[in-house]
């Protein structure tokens, strides 16, 4: 299958820290890559950077999904759920990309909205403000708006971060449902087990390279971080 998003020796820097260097690899529709590494790997200078928001120093970005259909869902801690909107109108903003902030959503659109709102089981939800929301059911409805925007290529940053058992089975599922129909995920994890049910592949970030794997072929040290010296070559696996 076609990459939808290749790395082409990619270095960036924040400011004058070169953060990542020579990485290289290609992502595939219907793809799930786990993205892990130590605090300051450069996990979010990368997430940064497929999203178009930093420029390369160095290498290339290639992207075949246009910028409306890349969704980014940032970590919870992040966000600032204090502005007075409702479940359904923050689902029904995944509209915005291509429809404009300002236009009148129509019935098709209200339609579709209330089938995202069903499939997260947010529909008793709906006029509640984001504000009085659990984490859980707050991660189901920012989900929600990344399948309203249709994106062709999600990012995640540690989205079962502060949420119930019951809506990360929710969740994991969805994404698997995502992947199957055809959306390529990159999802930044530190849990294992999580990692090996969710991921078909990973890309570990250290000391500025990253390192590409299966989650089969991975050994972990006590301190959480991979340990294995069994990388894939770059890539795909499938
Ligand atoms: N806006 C910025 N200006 C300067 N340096 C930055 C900026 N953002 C990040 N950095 C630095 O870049 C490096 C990579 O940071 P980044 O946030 O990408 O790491 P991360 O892997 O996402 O970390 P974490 O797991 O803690 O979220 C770190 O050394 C960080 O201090």
């Amino acid at each position: 299958m076609a990459a939808i998003l290749t790395l082409e020796s990619l270095s960036l820097a924040q400011g004058n820290r070169l953060v990542l260097e020579d990485l290289s690899g290609e992502f595939e529709a219907g793809s799930i890559t786990a993205l892990v590494g130590p605090n300051g790997a450069g996990k979010s200078t990368l997430v940064q950077g497929i999203m178009g928001v930093l420029r390369p120093l160095r290498g290339r970005v290639l992207c075949q999904v246009p910028h409306a259909r890349r969704a980014w869902l940032p970590q919870q801690l992040a966000l600032d759920l204090s502005f007075p909107m409702s479940v359904e109108e923050l689902v029904m903003s995944g509209c915005w990309p291509t429809h404009g902030s300002f236009r009148r959503y129509g019935p098709a659109e209200y339609r579709r909205g209330q089938a995202v709102m069903q499939r997260l089981g947010l529909q008793a939800l709906e006029h509640r403000p984001l504000g009085e929301l659990s984490g859980g059911q707050r991660q189901r409805a920012l989900l929600g708006r990344t399948l309203m925007q249709e994106a062709r290529l999600l990012l995640l940053d540690e989205p079962f971060a502060n949420v119930d058992a019951a809506t990360v089975e929710l969740l994991i599922q969805t994404l698997r449902d995502m992947a199957a129909e055809g959306v390529s995920v990159i999802i930044v994890l530190h849990d294992h087990d999580q990692l090996r049910r969710l991921a078909d592949r990973v890309l570990h970030l250290d000391r500025g390279h990253g390192h590409w794997y299966t989650p089969q072929s991975m050994t972990w040290a006590p301190s959480g971080q991979p340990m294995t010296a069994t990388a894939t070559t770059q890539g795909p696996t499938s």
